[in-house]
């Protein structure tokens, strides 16, 4: 093997000079790029001062000009793509490639193949290296040694595997390299996951499992549904399926027609850097909160776990009746209600200006009223708008002649007049015409917000037909929606009812073309939710990913009713259930005592990389508590680089930030921040959903704080973050989620000297 290792030195050597020779050659091209570009863009702004006094001059210099600012958009490209040229064969030379299969297809010669993040070709075209994308790829993830089967975009091919090898390279020198028969060996997973965590995830092509690989490559499905265990590499397995696909479809699929759908902003930000890692755009993301928020305008979105504290508060037929909110059969109610909603029985709403009633609700349901009956809802509002909108054109039209109008154009300025008649000076036949003109453009600038709002549709008052529908379908809930409404606030349960309703009578909100939705954390959405997100991104392939036993605020569901439940739920024509079960994030531990806690949690297979175990730190007394909390996070802190501090809500938190900072650097992280502190973080456990640290401190295990075994999603998920460390630390009596526990899964340290 020693042989074998310097051999392919050698072969590493010369693919890190072709790879240094290329990016010499495409520096030079990106520098010319770079001067033509100022050139073109000098040139531009030259021609832009020209004199334009005379017409002819003007129309010539114009279209120079409009020329001019296609090549500075061309340039721009062009050295755009040289850079991001120039970022792959940067990343590349210290690390050219992580894999090599030699593969013997039928009748033909055995070939040896590398591959790596990025393809590259030498100047005979010979492939260097391949993309991990590429279809032959596949067999390295898939494949064991012997006959294997792989897709291409020209079907089914056949070859056999004779070897498979793995490599560590860094800065040019492999690290380490063996052949294994597995998907991808665990010695090199093993140094990957042995790491420390970052404030970035990183990407894991080198490492990806088989099970992954067919998430990642799945490109048959409209409905992919994942349900996999904490830590199994679920977000992972998203990042490089977008990657895939967006290699996948090139031509067709670029990085705007995939939103994802993340739990807050912390795991946005720390997503953020896996496909630029891998030479792509980052896909669309928001929270569904932000996606609420930005389509029920002026109104305060209640979050997921503001929706949670409340419902404590709630009696059990309130609880019944927000339980049939989340369902699709209300879902369905909201259709059929709109369906067959009377013309007379729309809520329109008059739209006035300064106080005069432009167009009464009175008429608008009049109009409305007048259409055939047989129309589609989404034809027959938008007839209406344009019948508004012609109707709003004749009024504009006829005052703009009035009298009113007519003294105001005397009165104009210079600096007035040309300001409204801009470029069109020139253009007018004689004095009436260009007076007519200014009328006109001066009306409409008046009647600017009554355009604003037919073409916002707010001449429809979607609020206050979601009550009316409450009223006849769901009463017991009306006065609630109604008071909310009053204070300018909306329950979560409410929000995709409604703004289903008001999309399906005024025919909006649909983004057609989204190819690709994305949900992680998907148990934390109700089925009316997913509903409406089809009912949105109608043309999209969906792909959910969550894990029912991290159900915060929900009971868990076996995956295949819940498959069952979101076929129907969004009508998927080819529907696929994925599990995984092995937990690469925490030590084997780690991953022994969390599973421990779950009832079906058997069936999570831990990762064989040692640690510590989970340490739980009895104590007597809420005092004693805090000391062996300081004391725990000091340790921790010094250790390693990031440790978190969770607990069960955000009062919690603030709490203990406010007992902590004085005498410990801790960052109290909130729902609108953005960013990872170096450190210890204090946040509740909402916020770290999809988050990892090195080192997990959980405040209070007590049977006062967890006094109930439904709790254990909430706590499941919390310890269920930590990579390397996990203490718990208990005041009085531990919970029955503890002491349901083996003993031996934990230590269990009952005073601590502190200093
Ligand atoms: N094939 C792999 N190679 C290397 N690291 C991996 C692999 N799969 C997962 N990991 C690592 O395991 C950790 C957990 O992965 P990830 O966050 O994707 O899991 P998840 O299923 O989304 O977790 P959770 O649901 O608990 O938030 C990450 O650090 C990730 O980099």
């Amino acid at each position: 093997m020693e042989n074998e290792r310097q051999l392919e030195q050698n072969r590493v050597d010369q693919v890190v000079k072709e790879i240094q020779k290329q990016q010499k050659q495409t520096e030079k091209e990106y520098k010319k790029a770079h001067e033509e570009t100022s050139s073109v863009e000098k040139n531009y702004v030259q021609n832009a001062k020209v004199n334009t006094t005379e017409v002819d001059d003007r129309m010539e210099t114009n279209a120079e000009i409009q020329q001019q600012k296609q090549l500075v958009a061309k340039n721009v490209q062009t050295e755009q793509i040289l850079k991001e040229q120039l970022e792959t064969l940067q990343d590349l030379e210290k690390s050219p490639y992580f894999g090599r299969i030699d593969i013997q297809d039928p009748g033909d010669e055995q070939e040896t193949l590398y591959i790596g993040t990025a393809s590259l070709n030498d100047d005979h075209q010979n492939f260097l290296i391949y993309d991990w994308r590429a279809p032959i790829s596949s067999v390295y993830y898939n494949g064991t040694l012997g006959h294997v089967e792989y897709e291409t975009p020209a079907g089914q091919q056949q070859t056999d595997l004779l070897k498979k090898r793995q490599f560590k390279i860094n800065n040019g020198q492999i690290k380490n390299m063996f052949d294994t028969n597995e998907t991808v060996g665990d010695e090199i997973l093993q140094d990957v996951l042995d790491e420390h965590s970052d404030e970035y995830m990183k990407n894991i092509v080198a490492t990806i499992q088989k099970e992954q690989n067919d998430i990642i490559r799945d490109t048959k499905s409209d409905l992919l549904l994942v349900q996999g265990v904490a830590g199994s590499g679920k977000t992972s397995a998203i990042l490089q399926r977008i990657a895939f696909l967006l290699y996948h479809s090139r031509d067709t699929l670029n990085a705007d027609q995939i939103v994802l759908f993340s739990p807050n902003l912390l795991f946005s930000r720390y997503i953020s850097d896996v496909l630029p890692s891998l030479g792509e755009k980052n896909m669309r993301q928001v929270t569904l909160h932000e996606f609420f928020s930005r389509r029920l305008q002026g109104l305060n979105v209640e979050s997921l776990f503001e929706h949670y504290e409340n419902e404590n508060n709630f009696s059990t037929e309130q609880k019944k009746l927000n339980k049939y909110k989340r369902s699709i059969k209300f879902m369905q109610s909201v259709k059929n209600y709109a369906n067959h909603l009377p013309a007379t029985d729309f809520h329109f709403t008059d739209i006035t200006l300064n106080g005069e009633i432009i167009f009464s609700k009175e008429e608008i349901t009049r109009l409305y009223s007048s259409f055939a009956g047989n129309m589609t809802l989404g034809h027959r509002f938008n007839t209406l708008k344009k019948k508004l909108l012609k109707k709003l054109d004749k009024i504009v039209g006829k005052r703009s002649t009035s009298k009113e109008i007519q003294d105001m154009l005397e009165d104009l300025s210079d600096e007035q007049y040309n300001e409204i008649i801009g470029d069109k000076e020139d253009s007018f036949a004689s004095y009436d015409e260009e007076q007519a003109y200014l009328g006109l453009q001066i009306t409409q600038k008046q009647y600017a917000v009554i355009y604003d709002a037919l073409y916002n549709d707010f001449f429809f008052d979607g609020y206050e037909q979601y009550g009316a529908f409450l009223k006849q379908v769901l009463p017991g809930s009306f006065n609630e929606y109604a008071q909310n409404l009053e204070y300018h606030r909306i329950e979560l349960d409410d929000c995709a009812p409604l703004l289903y309703l008001r999309d399906l009578l005024t025919d909006s909100g649909q983004s057609h073309s989204i190819e690709h939705l994305f949900i992680d954390e998907m148990q934390d959405y109700t089925f009316a939710q997913m509903r409406y997100l089809k009912h949105v991104f109608a043309a999209a392939k969906l792909t959910l990913l969550g894990d029912s036993e991290q159900a915060l605020y929900s009971e868990s569901q076996r995956p295949e009713d819940l498959l069952q439940g979101l076929t129907d739920t969004v009508h998927a024509q080819r529907s696929n259930l994925k599990l995984l079960n092995k937990s690469y994030r925490s030590t084997k531990q780690i991953t022994n005592f969390m599973k421990a806690m779950l009832p079906e949690g058997n069936d999570i297979e831990a990762f064989n990389r040692p640690g510590d175990r989970p340490v739980i730190c009895q104590v007597s007394d809420e005092k004693s508590a805090l000391s062996a909390l300081y004391s725990h996070l000091k340790k921790s802190a010094a250790k390693y680089s990031s440790v978190a501090l969770i607990t069960k809500n955000m009062t919690e938190s603030q709490q203990l930030y406010e007992r902590l900072h004085h005498n410990l650097n801790v960052t109290l992280l909130e729902e609108k921040d953005r960013t990872l502190p170096e450190g210890i973080a204090i946040l509740p456990i909402y916020l770290a959903k999809g988050l990892e640290f090195d080192s997990v401190i959980v405040n209070n295990v007590s049977e006062t704080e967890y006094p109930k075994t439904n709790e254990r999603g909430i706590l499941y998920t919390i310890c269920s973050r930590a990579m390397h460390e996990l203490i718990l630390i208990c005041p009085g009596k531990p919970s029955p989620l503890i002491k349901e526990l083996d003993p031996a899964l934990y230590t269990t340290e009952q005073t601590l000297s502190l200093k």
